[in-house]
């Protein structure tokens, strides 16, 4: 398929879906924290793509958690999911890929669940007089080269001077050409840290020209910059010259950082913008445990959001340690003020 059509495609796929949304979309939420909270171990180096291993039950559990709370687009295990981690176990690379593609069906299975067993509630808009179901999109996720190094990388984007432009492409390559063809709507690139893995990732989508929209997530710690200290804009700016890439935006991040990010992704793309903060937790990458951070107050971000769409944003949802309750928070402020 030419670029031009990939582009008219793919954001026709976003702009149709927000329209049968109502405008604004619902992202769920934290995935791998949840799975923890129902008492999985993620003291692991593949951390929650552990779950697709010894627990599918419970990841397929969670998704439908996130739909039962309203999510509109919920992501697959797939973060910290990759060739090299699950090679690094002792699998062979046909069940490495195997699983990422097992990860995307989870979520779909989710979604039939979801969408067989509620009558009421999932059919809910009306498209040309005719009642339909609530819009729920798959998407694939995919965790930077920082969180396959499982040593919380992804929060400080310092991959070293020996991590070129090609090494983050070939390490990306063959997992995101799996994922591009695992039945996925939406392909989800998120908390990346730094400008260079997304030029990775724009130059691996335009290379493989496949017709599945992606989205550019980046995290932040200063609300100012992304984690490497590289431009918010110059990295918005990779992500809205990509034709795939139909949405731009930050996750994992702290809610008192983002209204001033969404402010400056606006400066650089009229893509719209997806929004998934963290509690505001800091990461203890050594123990792989979450801390209170001190001297901040993160307030319920739910408060945020009128202000956050205000500014510009119309997909939101939640990172790390939040719960279907946030998601059904954000679903009801979205819809006492369309
Ligand atoms: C977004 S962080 C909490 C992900 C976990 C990290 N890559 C690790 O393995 O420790
Ligand atoms: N989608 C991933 C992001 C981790 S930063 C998760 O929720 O586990
Ligand atoms: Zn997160």
């Amino acid at each position: 398929m030419e670029l031009g059509n990939v582009e008219n495609s793919s954001t026709t796929l976003m702009t149709d879906f927000l329209k049968k949304c109502g405008g604004y979309a619902v992202v769920d939420g934290g995935l791998a924290t949840e799975l923890e909270r129902h008492g999985a171990d993620l003291n692991d180096p593949l951390w929650s793509a552990k779950c697709l291993i010894s627990s599918p039950h419970l990841v397929r559990r969670v998704h439908l958690d996130y739909l039962d709370a309203g999510a509109n687009i919920i992501l697959s295990a797939s973060y910290q999911a990759t060739i090299q981690g699950f090679v690094a176990k002792g699998l062979s690379v046909e069940e490495a890929e195997s699983l990422l593609r097992r990860s995307v069906e989870i979520a779909c299975e989710a979604r039939e669940i979801y969408y067989d067993k509620s009558t009421k509630g999932s059919w809910d808009y009306i498209e040309s007089g005719n009642i339909s179901r609530r819009p729920v999109l798959v998407a694939a996720s995919i965790g930077s080269y920082g969180a396959y190094l499982a040593d919380g990388s992804e929060y400080s984007g310092k991959y070293g001077d020996a991590v070129s432009l090609e090494t983050l492409k070939d390490f990306h390559r063959r997992r995101l050409q799996v994922l591009l063809k695992s039945g996925a709507d939406l392909i989800a690139c998120e908390t990346i840290p730094n400008r260079l893995e997304a030029k990775a990732y724009a130059e691996l989508l335009e290379e493989e020209g496949i017709n599945i929209p992606a989205w550019f997530s980046f995290n932040s710690k200063d609300g100012i910059n992304v984690v490497s200290g590289d431009s918010i804009l110059e990295c918005a700016s990779i992500a809205d010259s990509c034709k795939q890439v139909v949405a731009v935006g930050i996750n994992c991040t702290p809610p008192r950082f983002i209204h001033g990010l969404v402010l400056s992704i606006r400066k650089a793309t009229s893509k719209p913008i997806v929004i998934y903060p963290n509690s505001g937790e800091t990461y203890n990458a050594e123990l792989k445990q979450w801390t209170k951070s001190s001297g901040v107050v993160d307030e319920d971000f739910v408060s945020y959001i009128n202000k956050w769409r205000e500014a510009g944003a119309s997909l939101f949802g939640g990172c790390c340690r939040t719960t279907p309750n946030t998601i059904r928070a954000i679903g009801n402020v979205l819809s006492k003020n369309p």
